[in-house]
Parts: C-alpha cells; sequence; structure tokens
C-alpha cells in the first residue's frame, strides 16, 4: 500500500585537490577531482500526504531542522510548491566530517529520491543548482559522475578515472572545513591545470599539509597507510585514502593496521551507486 523508496547516498574522494586563489565572497577556486565510492549511507522515502518533511536518524549531534535531509527535502518543496510530504530513515554509515561528503551526499539523494517520489519532473540542472544552495559537494552527487571540478566545486566535467579498489582510513578527529579553508598558511597559489589527461598518481591535495600539522592523528594515518602505497587526504580530512588494484591487497593492508586504526575498503566508482540504483527502477 506505501510507495517506499530505499537509495544509497555514497561517499566521495577527491583524487586531487589544489587551490588557485580565494574569492572576495571568502570562498576558494579549487580544481578537484572527485571519483565515488562504493561505500553508503542508506535512505528511505515514505511518501506522507499532509506535507511534513520527518527524518528519523540517529544522528544525535544535528538538529532535525539543519539535517542537510530536511533542509533539502523543504528546498525541493518550496522550488515546486509541493503539497506531498514524506517520512525518511536514515542509516548512517558514513563517518562525519571525514571530507567524504556525507551530509552532501544525504541531500543529494534527498533531492533525487523525492524528485521520483513526488513525481516532480524536476530537471538534473535544477536539482544541480538547487543542491549548491546546500553546499559545494552537493551538485557532484546530483549529477553522479567521476568529474573534474572547477569554480568553488560547480563547474563539473565527467571523467573516467580508473576505478582502484581504495583503504580509507578514518582517524577519530573532526576537522572543520571552514577552519582549514581560512587557516593561515594555506597556500591559495596553484597554478591552474589542465584537466586532460587525467590527473593522477603523483598529485596532490592543497589542504593536506595543513591538516596534517593541526592533526598529528591524520599525519599518523598518512605514515601508516603511506608505508603500503602513495597515501593522501580527501577534501579537507579527516579521512585519508590509497589505491590498490585489487580488492584482496586492500583488504590484507587493512587487517595489518587494525590494531590502531578504524577504515573500510570500497571500490571506486565513476558512476555513483544512487544512479546505478536510480537506472535499475527505471
Ligand atoms: C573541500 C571539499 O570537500 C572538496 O570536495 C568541498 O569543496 C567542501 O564542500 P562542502 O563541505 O560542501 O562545503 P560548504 O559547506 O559549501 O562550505 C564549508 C566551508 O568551506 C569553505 N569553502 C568551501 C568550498 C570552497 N570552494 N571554498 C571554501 O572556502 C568555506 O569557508 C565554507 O564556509
Ligand atoms: N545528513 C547529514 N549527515 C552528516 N552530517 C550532516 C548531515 N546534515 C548535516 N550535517 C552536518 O554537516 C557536517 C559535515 O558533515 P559531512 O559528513 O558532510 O562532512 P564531510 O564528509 O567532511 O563533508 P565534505 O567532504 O563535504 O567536507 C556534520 O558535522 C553535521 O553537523
Amino acid at each position: 500500500m506505501m510507495s517506499r523508496l530505499t537509495l544509497p547516498a555514497p561517499a566521495k574522494l577527491n583524487l586531487m585537490l589544489h587551490i588557485l586563489g580565494r574569492r572576495d565572497d571568502g570562498y576558494h577556486e579549487l580544481q578537484t577531482l572527485f571519483q565515488f565510492l562504493d561505500h553508503a549511507d542508506e535512505l528511505s522515502f515514505d511518501l506522507r500526504d499532509d506535507g511534513q518533511v520527518i527524518l528519523h536518524s540517529d544522528l544525535k549531534d544535528v538538529p532535525h531542522e539543519s539535517n542537510l535531509i530536511v533542509r533539502a527535502a523543504r528546498k525541493l518543496q518550496q522550488l515546486t510548491g509541493c503539497p506531498l510530504g514524506v517520512d525518511i530513515y536514515l542509516k548512517k554509515v558514513l563517518p562525519m566530517g571525514g571530507g567524504i561528503g556525507g551530509g552532501s551526499s544525504d541531500a543529494a539523494t534527498t533531492l533525487l529520491g523525492l524528485n521520483h517520489l513526488w513525481q516532480l519532473g524536476c530537471s538534473e540542472d535544477q536539482l544541480a543548482e538547487l543542491g549548491l544552495t546546500l553546499g559545494a559537494d552537493v551538485p557532484v552527487f546530483v549529477r553522479g559522475h567521476a568529474a573534474f571540478a572547477e569554480g568553488v566545486g560547480e563547474k563539473l566535467t565527467p571523467v573516467d578515472p580508473e576505478e582502484p579498489w581504495y583503504v580509507v582510513l578514518v582517524p577519530q578527529v573532526f576537522v572543520s572545513t571552514a577552519e582549514i579553508f581560512s587557516h593561515p598558511l594555506l597556500t591559495r597559489n596553484s597554478p591552474p591545470i589542465k584537466m586532460r589527461p587525467v590527473p593522477k598518481g603523483n598529485s596532490r591535495n592543497d589542504c593536506q599539509p595543513v591538516v596534517e600539522q593541526s592533526y598529528p592523528e591524520v599525519r599518523n594515518s598518512l605514515n601508516l597507510l603511506g608505508k603500503f602505497t602513495d597515501a593522501r587526504l580527501t577534501g579537507t580530512g579527516s579521512c585519508v585514502f590509497g589505491a590498490f588494484p585489487s580488492k584482496a591487497e586492500a583488504d590484507k593492508v587493512l587487517a595489518l593496521l587494525t590494531e590502531t586504526q578504524t577504515g573500510f575498503v570500497a571500490k571506486g566508482s565513476n558512476i555513483s551507486m544512487l544512479h546505478r540504483t536510480l537506472q535499475g527502477l527505471l
């Protein structure tokens, strides 16, 4: 009788991140390469006909009305005048404040999920534009394709980097994105690079030196993973990642580190789990 829709909200990695400059409004011009992980929160949507948006989650620290899921749903109602409502059940899997975009991805899954459930017929362009008002990382999750991003992260060009297996370590510290972007020692003068060929391997994250300096736990995780492969920070951290050619190799390395480290293994993907799931529904 009820129509319930269950969808994943996958994580992302910033495979590289260069900061080119700072705009007058304080936001930074970046170049970054986004790839998704097959590792996700799970959101279930139950239709309500009374216009109420109710999130059921065990996130204690985030007030109901500031949760990006609720904010996304309300913005969509305002944009479209939709009189319908929804109960949303969140199964949180992704670490918060980890630089893997969990909150942004939840918001994007909400926009696409409700567009479907409420039969709004909004275009992907409309949803990406709405998403950008919720956070710089939301549009790439709405588009669902690995991308080279410019501007403040909203100018997206789809790309297809290799899809290795990743070990992601989750240092047990919360890194504030705003704090890192306002750090006096952050370098903001990287020269722009060309997006083709897709940058890989020896590329870097300009936030990493500042985060390593402020958070010894992050430096420690980078050093440990760096014994096995090139290890790098994603976003503004705290998570760090390294690529491996097979699941078996990634599992082995994670197992060797589990005594002191929290982490997970996940495959990189250029088409997000969300979009693969939505394709399956059509
Ligand atoms: C660092 C990245 O994770 C890379 O993917 C994103 O650019 C950050 O995305 P996000 O968490 O969705 O960021 P927002 O919620 O829009 O902004 C958080 C804070 O980060 C800073 N910020 C963010 C993006 C950007 N291009 N320049 C910035 O200076 C701003 O101080 C802002 O107050
Ligand atoms: N649904 C949500 N899931 C997680 N965090 C949320 C959510 N809604 C709001 N937030 C707030 O957003 C903050 C950042 O969460 P998020 O998991 O997106 O961090 P992040 O992975 O570092 O993001 P980014 O990579 O975009 O910097 C949280 O500390 C929390 O206060």
